[in-house]
């Protein structure tokens, strides 16, 4: 049995009881996952140790892990935060005994201060002397602040309660029939070929080409035209709308009246100059601007529907938790903790840009107003692109002055959008020094707050693979036709970042470690606490590189399809089932050699009826998936709609993102509800299927494609056609099948 116990945390040997191993307080998010295909017996994998929680070394009341996929098994705990030390172990149980128990060999693991100590290895169980099993371990350790991992948690849970609709359980697997291999169908590859149809342009751009352009270069200052690389300026100066908000600037929110206990909420649409006084007296939470005939705040006829690129505010354009979230901290937090800098630090190839951009898609589609400064994009407009690494080094003035004033320049630009109304910079550079973050920090006092984000990654091969990448991808490399002098170059380069690297000890930090070898890696929080960096952590800690696809399709043609009826929850129609029987048997080819995808369906029946003949494959009802709630125009054809309802009519034309259907939802309100599954889809290592609506799916897609929130209600999304996304180590591409005419 394993040994060791849980001593708690005892102010006094702290001397004066400073929470100096406490890393910011906050309870320790422990998620430790095991896998194994070959399974044996009905054992299964559970979880002891020394505190009461995992059952004080007593077997009978060992937490068991749950099964995550076939091979894969998950337990997630929470740790408080005054256990100093954690000793734990495996332990395999039968699934209805509590004997025999067989423990993992070696000795005790250990958190010790919230850290796992040694490193996570295999769990070798011996049944006797010549029959050991192995499991490969993943562990994972986070300080979440209680508050945060309760309000995620919360935010989450609801979304995933079982539905009652129907008695149909919500998660079922109907096995394959006898005699049926799934992996028997060979060359079919081609079959599905022959129904591939082109998807919409999704070119593959480095992801640094779509950041922020200088300000000085859009208004004709510091960076001269002639400065400007042709590499970067073909892609990415920002449309006029853009440049066009900061011929209106809205005053700060501090100068503004805010009578006691009032909120003042821009975020409805684009406010009209002459206008402007009436922003005084709207007392609104974003909801959405239709059903006249419920409660409606004065002001929202001011506010121009806009939900356009452009459209200033200074709240988010979102709705539930985002705008309350929002309201909440104008009225309670400091004014600096309004706008949020997440800057990045990390030697070069350690995928910032990609997490910069992952993360600047994911607050954008969660309505936050947020931008993506690359200073490598500063750097290349403003000295060139053909930089060698010598330009790079510790020791060199010039190189160093002049990566430090472009870094200063950006950090300008994105301090002054901030005081325009942007909500979350995202600042991607190596800032690799203290002295580099020490400028930062100077610079941002009393504009924004600042989170450090490091990733750190320590897998040899992946460096190698991310290298090799760079010089495929960056403009840094494009004009230079040898790929090992490139190669080269860039291995001097990072030479020249290693020697003066200081990992990120000071302020508010998560630090990525290994994040996307697949096994071990971890995620470390400092000082992290408020809803937005919540939500970060909450994002980071579920999203891999594992390559994927998630594959989405509307439910066959339904009844009410047909008859041009919104909402209701009618059966398929013939077309339907044949798509129904078209869909099973691509899913079959598609995921032949897939044995831990998982097919997820809403809770109406034409998405459960469509994807009821697939098998071998758990089934998930999620209610998030349920179409847009259509309110009391539930059955309706928008032609009645329109006649007996004009102005509802109008109001959704005119700002179909906002409009909140009279007793329904808006897309704002889908959006929010579909987060945990934007989430869970960013969590899954295995392929899914999603069976969805129109609406929603609108939603989902907007979030991979990385559409702005105002097009997300006009996007296409036709009936009996499959949206293959492929999730990989570049970002995301997309295939287009289309299975028979709508
Ligand atoms: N957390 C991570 N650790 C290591 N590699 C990563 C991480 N996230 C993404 N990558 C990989 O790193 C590659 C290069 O990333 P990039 O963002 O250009 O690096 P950087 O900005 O750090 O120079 C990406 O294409 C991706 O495959
Ligand atoms: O937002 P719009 O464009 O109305 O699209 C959503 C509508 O699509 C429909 C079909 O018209 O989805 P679904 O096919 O899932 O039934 C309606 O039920 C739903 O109200």
């Amino acid at each position: 049995m394993g040994s060791g116990s849980s001593k708690n945390l005892d102010t006094s040997s702290h001397g004066s009881g400073e929470e100096k191993d406490d890393h910011g307080g906050g309870q320790l998010y422990v998620s430790l996952k095991m896998e194994n295909h070959k399974l044996k017996g009905d054992l299964v994998p559970h979880v002891y140790g020394s505190v009461p929680l995992v059952g004080s070394w007593d077997t009978s009341k060992a937490l068991p892990m749950e099964r995550e996929s076939t091979s894969m098994w998950e337990l997630s705990f929470v740790v408080p935060p005054n256990h100093e030390t954690l000793d734990f172990k495996f332990l395999l149980k039968p699934k209805y005994n509590n004997v025999p128990c067989i423990e993992e060999e070696g000795s005790n693991r250990q958190f010790m201060g919230g850290k796992l100590q040694g490193v996570a290895r295999l769990a070798v169980f011996k049944f006797n002397a010549d029959d050991i099993l192995e499991y490969q371990v993943l562990i994972k350790a986070d300080r979440v602040s209680p508050f945060d991992l309760a309000a995620s948690w919360r935010a989450y849970q609801e979304n995933l309660e079982p539905s009652t609709v129907r008695g149909i359980p919500d998660v079922s697997i109907n096995s394959l029939p006898d005699g049926v291999d799934k992996g028997s169908s060979t060359s079919l590859d081609l079959d599905l070929e022959q129904y591939l149809v082109p998807a919409p342009a999704t070119p593959v751009v480095y992801a640094a080409n779509l950041t922020e352009t200088p300000r000085s270069l859009k208004h004709g200052g510091a960076f001269s035209k002639g400065d400007v690389s042709t590499k970067d300026t073909c892609v990415s100066v920002d449309p006029p709308a853009t440049i066009k908000e900061v011929e209106f600037v809205v005053p700060d929110p501090p100068k503004l009246f805010h009578p006691p206990g009032m909120v003042e909420s821009k975020s409805a649409g684009t406010f009209i100059p002459q206008q402007k006084q009436d922003i005084f007296r709207a007392i609104f939470v974003d909801r959405g601007v239709g059903s006249p005939r419920l409660v409606k705040s004065a002001s929202a006829d001011t506010l121009t529907g806009s939900g356009k690129p452009g459209a200033k505010r200074s709240m988010p354009a979102a709705a539930g938790a985002v705008a309350a979230a929002a309201v909440a901290d104008q009225m309670l937090g400091p004014k600096e903790d309004m706008h949020l800098a997440i800057v990045l630090v990390g030697l070069p190839a350690r995928g910032k840009t990609f997490t910069a951009a992952k993360l600047t898609r994911y607050l954008r589609w969660l309505g936050h107003d947020t931008k993506h400064f690359n200073i490598g994009k500063y750097r290349r407009l403003k000295h060139g692109t053909n930089q060698s690494a010598d330009f790079f080094r510790g020791d060199n003035p010039e190189g160093m002055e002049a990566r430090n004033e472009v870094a200063a320049l950006a950090m300008d630009d994105m301090t002054t959008w901030m005081q325009e109304g942007g909500q979350v910079g995202i600042f991607d550079a190596t800032n690799s020094t203290s002295e580099r973050r020490n400028m930062l920090i100077k610079m941002a006092e009393g504009k924004c707050k600042i989170i450090f984000l490091e990733t750190i990654c320590n897998d040899r091969q992946i460096i190698e693979r991310n290298i090799r990448l760079k010089i495929q991808q960056s403009p840094d490399y494009a004009d230079e036709p040898d790929f090992e002098a490139g190669y080269q170059d860039f291995k001097r380069r990072l030479d020249n970042y290693e020697k003066i690297y200081e990992p990120v000890n000071e302020g508010s930090y998560i630090k990525m470690i290994d994040m996307v070898s697949g096994h071990g890696g971890q995620i470390q929080v400092n000082n992290i606490s408020g809803y937005l960096p919540g939500r970060i952590v909450f994002f980071l800690v579920n999203t891999h590189l594992t390559p994927r696809p998630i594959l989405l399709t509307r439910h066959g043609e339904s009844l009410y399809n047909v008859r041009s009826r919104i909402g209701g929850d009618t059966p398929l129609s013939g077309n339907g089932e044949l798509y129904a029987k078209k869909l099973t048997n691509f899913v079959e080819k598609r995921l032949k050699n897939e044995r831990a995808a998982s097919i997820w369906t809403s809770t109406l029946q034409r998405t459960i009826l469509t994807a009821n003949q697939i098998v071998g494959f758990p089934k998930i009802q999620w209610r998030a998936l349920d179409e847009i709630n259509a309110g009391v125009f539930d059955g309706m054809t928008y032609e009645e709609v329109k006649k007996n309802m004009p102005d509802e009519y109008e109001s959704r034309k005119r700002d179909k993102l906002r409009y909140r259907y009279p007793r329904g939802e808006s897309y704002l309100d889908v959006i929010q509800r579909l987060e945990p599954v934007i989430i869970e889809l960013e969590r899954q290592r295995a392929p899914v299927v999603v069976v969805s609506h129109q609406a929603v799916l609108r939603a989902l897609y907007a979030y991979f494609a990385d559409r702005p929130l105002h097009e997300i209600p006009h996007i296409e999304m036709p009936l009996h056609t499959i949206i293959e996304i492929q999730m990989g180590v570049t970002g995301v591409q997309e295939k287009r099948y289309k299975l028979m005419d709508s």
